[in-house]
C-alpha cells in the first residue's frame, strides 16, 4: 500500500476511532436513561393494577357485607349500613336497585328512577363493571365507575385509581385487558393508546415513552413525554462521555502509533519483507587474465510497489540492525535458485556469490536451509560462494565454525570489502577462507598516485602469502584491469565488464562470454 493510502486510511481510522466510542457513549447513555424510565413506568403501571384490584376488592367486600346484612330494603338501618360502608376512601356511594329502578342510596331514599347504564363487562370474580357510570340519581351526574352485584351498585371515582399512584405527571391508563378503559390521567395520544390496547407493548415513539403491566385481567399503561428522561440522560452522559473520550483518545493514539510505525523506515521494510518485494540482480565476475565469466555476485534490490528500486546500501544497514536481513537473505537464496537454478545445473563451471549478514555468519543458521534447497534444485554447493564482511567476524570463533562448516559442505568463502573494516589482520591466517575481495575504494586509487594506492599491492601480496584468491571490486577502467592482472589478481568485477543486471540478462551475457572465451574450471578452491 502506498504511503498516501496509508495516511488516508489512518485518517479514516482515527476519525472512526474517535467517533465510534463517543457515539457508543451517547447511544449507551440514551439506552440506559430510556431503560430506567421504562422500568419506572412499568413499576407505575404495576402499582396501578394493584390499586385497581384492591379498590375492586373493597367494593366486592362492601357488596358482600350489604348483601349479607339482611336488612329491610331502604329502611333507616339499611341506609345507615350503606352509608357506613361508603366510609372507605374509594367507595363514593352505594345504590339499591329493584326491578331496574334505584330505590335508595347511601344518602337516603330516592324517588324510584331507572338505574344508569348496563354492565360493560364482568371481572373474574363476577363483579359487573360499568365505566363510565353516569346517572343523575346515583353519583349526581358525575362520571363514575359502577361496580354491581345483585341489587347493589357501588360507585367508585375512577380518578382515584390514577391520582394516587403517581405524582410525577406521567400519563396512566387502566383498562380491562381486552375491554374498555376504566380510568386515564393525562390522557395519552388516542391513536397511541388504541394501538397499545390492541397490541400491548413497552417502547418509545417520537414523543412518548411508554410501558405496560398486565395481570389479573387488567392492562395498565404508563407513559411520559420523551423529554422526561433528559435529566437522567445528562447524568449517564456525565459518566459515560469521559469514558468514551478516554477510549477515543486511546484508539486515536493506537492508530497514530501504528501509522507512524507503518510509515517509519522499519515499518516499510517489515512490510516489504512480508510482501517479498526484493529482487536480485547479478554482476558478472570475471577471470581477469582470460576474460572468462566465472560467475556473478547476487546483489539484492528492493522494488517498491510503485516500481522504484531502492539501493541496498540504503536499507541493508537497517535490515541488519533489525535482523530483517535474515528473511531478506532467504529471499535472495530463493531468487538465485529459482532464477538461475537451470543455468547452474547446465553449467557446473558457473558459480554465484551470495552476501551473508553478520548474523548469518555468527550463527550459521542458513547453512542447513541452503543445503536442502540446493539439493532439491540439483545445484552443487561448490557453485555457491559465501561472501561475508569483516562485521561478521566480531565473534571470531563463531565465524570460524560457520565458515569451516560451509567449506566442508563444498562452498567457497570470501571476505567482502576487504580493507574497509577495523578487524585485526591476525584472524586472517586462522580463518578457513578462499578469497579476499579488495574493496572498490582501493581499486579506485590505481593510477592516481594517492596515498592509499600503495595499500593495494600489499593486500594482493597478503592474499598470495595466505594462499587465497584475490578478487578486485569495482573495476571501471582497462588501466585498472591491466594493473590488477600485472599484479597477479585472479578475479574481478566492475562496470568495465558489466553492471548488475536481472537474471535473464546475466544468463545471456554468460552464454555470449562462454561462446567467445570458453568455460572456467569447475571447482575453484584456493586450498583444499
Ligand atoms: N547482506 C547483503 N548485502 C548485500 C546484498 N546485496 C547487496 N548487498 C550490499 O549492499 C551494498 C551495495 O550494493 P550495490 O548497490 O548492489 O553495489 C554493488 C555493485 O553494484 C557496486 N559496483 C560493482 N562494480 C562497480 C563499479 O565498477 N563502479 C561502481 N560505482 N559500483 C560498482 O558495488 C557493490 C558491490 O558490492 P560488494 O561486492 O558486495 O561489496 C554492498 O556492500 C553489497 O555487499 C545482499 O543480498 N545481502
Amino acid at each position: 500500500m502506498k504511503s498516501r493510502h496509508v495516511v488516508l486510511l489512518s485518517i479514516a481510522m482515527a476519525i472512526a476511532g474517535a467517533a465510534i466510542p463517543l457515539a457508543a457513549a451517547a447511544y449507551l447513555s440514551w439506552q440506559l436513561a430510556l431503560g430506567a424510565e421504562q422500568g419506572r413506568l412499568r413499576e407505575l403501571a404495576d402499582r396501578l393494577i394493584t390499586r385497581t384490584t384492591s379498590t375492586l376488592a373493597d367494593a366486592s367486600e362492601a357488596l358482600d357485607a350489604i348483601g349479607a346484612a339482611g336488612l329491610a330494603p331502604c329502611s333507616p338501618d339499611h341506609i345507615a349500613e350503606m352509608r357506613r360502608l361508603t366510609t372507605s376512601r374509594s367507595i363514593k356511594e352505594i345504590g339499591y336497585v329493584e326491578q331496574g329502578l334505584v330505590k335508595c342510596t347511601s344518602w337516603g331514599p330516592t324517588t324510584p328512577q331507572p338505574a344508569a347504564a348496563s354492565v360493560d363487562f364482568r371481572t373474574m370474580d363476577g363483579l359487573g363493571i360499568t365505566a363510565p357510570f353516569i346517572s343523575n340519581v346515583l353519583g349526581g351526574g358525575q362520571p363514575m365507575m359502577g361496580v354491581q352485584r345483585g341489587a347493589y351498585t357501588v360507585l367508585i371515582d375512577p380518578q382515584g385509581f390514577t391520582d394516587v399512584v403517581d405524582s410525577t405527571g406521567s400519563g396512566l391508563t387502566i383498562a380491562h385487558d381486552g375491554g374498555p378503559v376504566l380510568s386515564a390521567s393525562h390522557a395519552l395520544d388516542p391513536a397511541l393508546l388504541a394501538s397499545l390496547l390492541a397490541a400491548p407493548r413497552s417502547g418509545a415513539d417520537d414523543n412518548t415513552i411508554f410501558a405496560i403491566a398486565r395481570r389479573d385481567g387488567w392492562l395498565a399503561v404508563a407513559a411520559s413525554p420523551r423529554g422526561a428522561i433528559f435529566a437522567n440522560l445528562w447524568r449517564q452522559l456525565l459518566i459515560l462521555l469521559p469514558l468514551g473520550m478516554a477510549i477515543a483518545a486511546l484508539l486515536v493514539g493506537v492508530v497514530v502509533w501504528m501509522s507512524r510505525r507503518r510509515l517509519s523506515p522499519l515499518g516499510e521494510l517489515t512490510r516489504a519483507v512480508r510482501h517479498r518485494e526484493f529482487v536480485v540482480h547479478y554482476q558478472p565476475l570475471m577471470e581477469l587474465k582470460s576474460g572468462i565469466c566465472v560467475g556473478a555476485e547476487a546483489l539484492v534490490r528492493w522494488r517498491r510497489p510503485d516500481g522504484t528500486m531502492v539501493r541496498p546500501d540504503l536499507f541493508i544497514p537497517l535490515a541488519e540492525e533489525s535482523r530483517l536481513i535474515l528473511p531478506i537473505t532467504d529471499q535472495v537464496i530463493d531468487a538465485v535458485i529459482a532464477e538461475l537454478g537451470p543455468t547452474l545445473v547446465a553449467d557446473r563451471s558457473l558459480h554465484i556469490a551470495i552476501n551473508f549478514s553478520a548474523d548469518d555468519i555468527k550463527t550459521g543458521r542458513m547453512l542447513p536451509l541452503l543445503e536442502e534447497k540446493l539439493r532439491a534444485a540439483g545445484i552443487k554447493p561448490q557453485q555457491i560462494w559465501l561472501e561475508a564482511t569483516e562485521r561478521g567476524f566480531l565473534d571470531i570463533e563463531a565465524a570460524r565454525a560457520t565458515m569451516a562448516k560451509a567449506r566442508a559442505m563444498g562452498h567457497s568463502v570470501a571476505i567482502d570489502d576487504f580493507g574497509t573494516g577495523y578487524s585485526s589482520l591476525q584472524y586472517l591466517q586462522d580463518l578457513p577462507l578462499d578469497a579476499l575481495k579488495i574493496d572498490k575504494s582501493f581499486i579506485d586509487t590505481i593510477g592516481r598516485g594517492s596515498a592509499t594506492s600503495s595499500v593495494t599491492p600489499h593486500i594482493i601480496s597478503m592474499a598470495k602469502t595466505l594462499g587465497l584468491f584475490s578478487v578486485a571490486e569495482g573495476i571501471e577502467t582497462q588501466e585498472q584491469a591491466d594493473s590488477l592482472i600485472a599484479q597477479g589478481v585472479e578475479f574481478g568485477q566492475g562496470w568495465l565488464y558489466g553492471k548488475p543486471v536481472p537474471a535473464a540478462a546475466f544468463a545471456a551475457f554468460h552464454a555470449q562470454n562462454k561462446a567467445t572465451k570458453g568455460s572456467a574450471p569447475e571447482i575453484m578452491r584456493a586450498s583444499p
